[in-house]
Order: structure tokens, then sequence, then C-alpha cells
């Protein structure tokens, strides 16, 4: 309703007016921010998004139906914050959990870091290929977590099939990911948390078909995909190794029930599991 009716929504009392008041809080502090870039005139040698950006806009402002212009730049940069941040976020959320559900893969994960990096080790993405199953837990915990349901709607641009299924122009597709990530056609144990669906016999780690946590593109040959996919499985690697090598604690996606944790620094205790009761905290 808001998005259909604006102008409307705005004068309703209701709690959308707080979601409302928060966004335009975000956008406020974008407009700073580009603001303080215009001041610091780094156009020349651009350093970020919003660099770039203003850069664009100064070379097509002088072209006709350019969409390069300010309220477009403060759109992408917002949903750049809320495409990215709640869904790592959530899907950590997700990741202590199920450490906490099941010890034996805590333990595992555990063992496997101590073995391949020791514990004081700066961890980098790249250790992702010396730790098999630790990578094949995130994996499950992102399909087994299954945050984002179905994705963003898209439309046919032109006449389509999928699947079989003829799509005329203009259809709008919403493709249900949550139907993959659990098809017990391509899972061997769809409803069960089990890293081993992304191990081999040898306990390499193997990519499969079905993990379509980030998009449907292979499926529906769309050009639309998680924009931040590689930003967000670094985030998740290094953030779970430190979750679980430290014990450190920390809108839209389906989230874990509120929980307590509790959480005990390796530094300060022999290395043992997320289950200890010395510090406890809300999420
Ligand atoms: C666990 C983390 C994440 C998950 C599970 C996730 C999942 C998704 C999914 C399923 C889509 C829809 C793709 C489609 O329509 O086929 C999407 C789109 C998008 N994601 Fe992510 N995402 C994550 C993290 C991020 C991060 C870190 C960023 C950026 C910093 C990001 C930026 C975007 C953007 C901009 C789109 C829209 C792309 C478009 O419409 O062309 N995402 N994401």
């Amino acid at each position: 309703m808001c998005e259909v009716l604006p102008g409307v929504m705005n004068h309703i009392p209701g709690p959308h007016l707080k979601a409302l008041s928060c966004c335009d809080f975000v956008r406020s502090f974008i407009r700073k921010e580009i603001q303080s870039h215009r001041e610091r005139g780094t156009v020349d040698e651009p350093q970020d998004f919003i660099d770039f950006y203003l850069d664009q806009m100064a070379k097509t402002q002088n072209v006709p139906d350019s969409t390069y212009d300010e309220d477009n730049m403060v759109q992408s940069i917002f949903d750049l914050f809320l495409a990215g941040s709640e869904t790592t976020a959530t899907t950590l959320r997700w990741a202590l959990l199920y450490m906490v559900a099941y010890p034996d893969i805590q333990e595992k994960v555990q063992k496997e870091l101590d073995a391949a990096l020791g514990p004081s080790h700066l961890i980098c993405y790249e250790d992702r290929k010396k730790l098999p199953y630790t990578n094949a837990v995130i994996h499950e915990i992102m399909r087994y977590g299954n945050i984002v349901l179905i994705t963003i709607p898209r439309q046919a641009v032109k006449n389509t099939t999928v699947l079989g299924y003829q799509l005329p122009k203009g259809t709008l597709i919403i493709p249900n990911l949550d139907s993959a990530l659990f098809d017990p056609k391509y899972w061997e144990t769809p409803h069960q948390f089990n890293p081993g669906h992304f191990l081999d016999k040898d306990g390499n780690f193997v990519a499969r078909e079905a993990f379509l946590a980030f998009s449907a593109d292979k499926f529906i040959d769309s050009h639309r995909v998680c924009l931040g996919e590689v930003l967000a499985r670094m985030e998740l690697f290094i953030i779970f190794f430190k979750e679980v090598n430290t014990q450190i604690i920390f809108g839209s996606t389906m989230k874990p029930h509120p929980y307590k944790i509790c959480a005990v620094l390796q530094s300060l205790k022999p290395r043992q599991k997320i289950n200890a009761a010395e510090i406890s905290m809300y999420f």
C-alpha cells in the first residue's frame, strides 16, 4: 500500500509510519554522505560507489533521459544497505543457532579449523579451500536457513519458455527458491541439517546444482542475480570462522525466533562448545 498510495499512507496512522521514518533517516544519512563526497572532490580518482556514481552523473549530464541522478543514486545505495545487511546478519543468526542445536557438527568444524589453521590464524577467504567441512556447513546453513523464500519479482521481456512452460512477454515471474533448496530429487535428506549434502565420499567440498540461495538464474536463464553474492560469501565465511573459533556473539527474511545464547571466549577457557552460561544476550 505504501508503494501504491504513498501520499495517502503517509497520513494514516499505524506501524508503517515508523518504518517510513526509518527509511527517511537512512536516505538523509546517504544524502549527507553524497554531500561530503562532493565536498571532498575525489571524482577524478574515484574511491567508492558514490565517487563512481558522481563521475557517471557528470559524464551524462547532457545525455537526454539519463537515469544517473541523485535520487537514483540515493535509492541504489539504499537498496545495497537493505539487500546487503539483513540477509547476511540473518544467515549468521541461523548459523549460531544451528551450532548450538548441533554440537557434534560444531565440534567437527572446530577440529577442522584447529587442524588446518590453528587458533591464532588470521583467516582469509582463500582458506575455505583447506576447510571443506566448514565450507559445507556454511552452505548447509544457507540451504536449511532458506532466508529468501522467493526472489524479487521479475517480468519476461519477451515470449519465453521456462521448464517447458510458455510464458508470454510481460509475465510476472517469482521464482520459488524454497522449492529448490528442499527438493527431494536433488537433496538426499532435504529436511535434515546435513553438511554431507555438500561433501563427496572423500570429504571434499562439492557445489550442488540446486543450491539456489542467491538466485534462480541457472534454471530460468535470467541475467538478474544477487549483486552481493561474492561479498556475502566472504563475509559469511570470515564471520562464521570468528564465531566458532573465538566464540564471539553477535527485515523480510526468514529469521529464527528470538533466542538466548551464551558465548565463552576461547582465550579464557579450554576449547568448548557454545553452550556455557557465562555471557548471555538477547537478539
Ligand atoms: C546471505 C546473504 C545474501 C543472500 C542469501 C542474498 C540473496 C539474494 C537473492 C535470492 C536475490 C534475488 C536474485 C534474483 O532475483 O534472482 C538477491 C538480489 C540482490 N542482492 Fe542479495 N543476498 C545476500 C547478500 C547480499 C549482499 C551482501 C548484497 C550487497 C552488498 C546484496 C545485494 C543484492 C542486490 C542489489 C540484489 C538485487 C539485484 C537485481 O535486482 O539485479 N545481497 N539477493
